[in-house]
């Protein structure tokens, strides 16, 4: 499949039986989903040997790996989690034809209606006090480990974040919270919110013991599936299958900060891929810069590149006097390369894409929106556009990053509802790390007004120039 030949740990990790689990970190571009999409046809072809579910994060990376692998293998599902979830749920009558789960918004109205009937019942207790969105990101997390009762809430370490300064005996008031929201939703009619399905679809497996449907199955981007979600795909791999994890701890950018760790997954032996097949060294430099900043949060479990296989320029910045002054420098550059190579503009957000599309198509130039619905994005000579949370997973020749202003980066609404600026720093942070590391050749990157501070401004890893310089 797709002409690679698996090298070094990648052959090792290929060659391992087909039972088991096992657990691969890998830096960006060392193969993780290479391996992860020809382990699975590998294991998909054994003779007689069961179905095999390759489970991913995001929408666009499902449609990116059934596109490059081209199987017509009925005994290999990709999918994402979130559909995996439902469909089993549903397979098992529990998963309400309508409505079924409600969404972040509505989580967030009914928690807060929780809040307030507690406070009117303490009127004294202050933890009530705390802002409605440190309950949310409190329950989250609870839904995201699956704790069953106050005791397994409390007796849990929170390690690592601004927000684990709760004392222990306040905790109660937020499980309170979190039962009292649980009332609230079940009294409309809703079963679940997205962070808590993983926790029924374990459950539900555990009363389950009709037949499995899968023998194998394999996680990709696994360092944003929650404890629970882990949990739940090991439960419902069949007896004598196996469980593949691949995941960057790096690319961590759906705010969780929870680890696999946490998930039950017993692997003897981490594999490490530390060789990136994609990025020039120009780029693993720029990108080493970006963690070494002082929002980075360093983790044990992140794997450095060791050796790249790929060559290209520099990463250049370029500051503008005004916006639409940058604006067009991207527009013109990425329509010029998107004609020879695969060209990519990353945006923090979905209304900064719009700004984009417009204008290109404008110059005739027909640029694609990669988001979950896109089917297929493969790498086309051509310019497509998305958001950093999309791009993740995917790749292209060139990668443009505009926009790296103060203003958009840390995105100012992800600071203001955030418990601590340092968590949202240090989630926004590995976005850029994410965008940066899409490139397998060129990466140009823009601002005009002042520079985020996420930018590792005082390095050596890239060229800057002023706009005098490039227009
Ligand atoms: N053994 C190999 N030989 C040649 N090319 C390889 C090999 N392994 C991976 N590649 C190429 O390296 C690039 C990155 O691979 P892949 O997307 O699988 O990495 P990844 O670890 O999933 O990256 P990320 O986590 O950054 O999304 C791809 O273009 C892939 O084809």
């Amino acid at each position: 499949m797709f002409g690679i030949t698996p090298k070094g740990k990648q052959e090792e990790v290929m060659a391992l039986p087909a039972k088991g689990h096992i657990v691969v970190l890998g830096t960006a571009g060392s193969g993780k989903t290479t391996i992860a999409l020809l382990r699975a046809h590998h294991l998909a072809n054994i003779p007689n040997g069961g179905k095999v579910l390759l489970v991913t994060f995001n929408g666009a990376l499902v449609e990116y790996m059934r596109g490059i692998s081209s199987s017509q293998s009925t005994k290999l599902v990709v999918e994402n989690y979130h559909k995996f979830a439902r469909g089993y749920l549903n397979s098992r009558g529990k998963m309400p034809r309508w409505n079924g789960i409600l969404s972040p918004e509505e989580k967030a109205y009914y928690i807060e209606q929780a809040i307030e009937a507690l406070k009117t019942k303490y009127q004294t207790e202050s933890t009530f006090k705390r802002p409605k969105e440190f309950f949310i990101e409190e329950i989250t997390f609870i839904e995201k480990f699956g704790f069953a009762n106050l005791a397994e809430y409390r007796e849990t370490e929170r390690i690592g974040r601004a927000s684990s300064n709760i004392k222990r005996e306040n905790r109660k008031w937020i499980f309170a919270v979190y039962e009292k929201y649980m009332e609230l939703r079940e009294a409309v009619g809703r079963k679940y919110d997205w962070d808590d399905l993983a926790f029924y679809v374990f459950n539900e497996l555990q009363d389950d013991d009709g037949e499995r449907r899968y023998t194998h199955i394999i996680v990709d981007e696994g360092q944003d599936f929650s404890p629970m979600m882990i949990k739940s795909l090991v439960e419902a791999v069949a007896d004598g299958g196996s469980f593949t994890f691949f995941g960057d701890v790096a690319q961590q950018i759906y705010g969780s900060r929870l680890s696999w760790r946490d998930s039950g997954v017993d692997a003897n032996k981490i594999w490490r891929f530390d060789v990136n097949y994609r990025n020039p060294a120009t780029i693993t430099a720029f990108t080493k810069a970006i963690t070494e900043s002082e929002y980075w949060r360093q983790d044990g479990d992140m794997v450095e590149a060791t050796a790249q296989i790929a060559e290209g320029p520099k990463p250049i910045l370029v500051k503008f006097s005004r916006k639409q002054r940058e604006m067009a420098w991207v527009v013109e550059r990425a329509i010029a390369t998107g004609k020879t190579s695969s060209t990519v503009i990353v945006c923090r957000n979905r209304a900064d894409i719009d700004t984009f599309l417009p204008v290109l198509k404008n110059k005739g130039c027909d640029a694609t929106e990669i988001n979950k619905d896109t089917p297929g994005f493969a790498h086309l000579k051509k310019v497509y556009l998305t958001t950093y949370h999309a791009a993740k997973g995917l790749e292209f020749d060139n990668v443009f990053i505009p926009y790296l202003t103060v203003d958009k980066l840390p995105d100012p609404d992800t600071v203001s509802s955030a418990v601590s600026e340092e968590d949202a720093y240090a989630d926004e942070i590995k976005l850029l790390y994410v965008a940066a590391t899409r490139s397998k050749y060129g990466l140009y990157m823009t601002y005009s007004g002042t520079l985020s501070p996420l930018f590792p401004e005082d390095s050596d890893s890239y060229d800057f120039h002023d706009e005098e310089d490039v227009v």
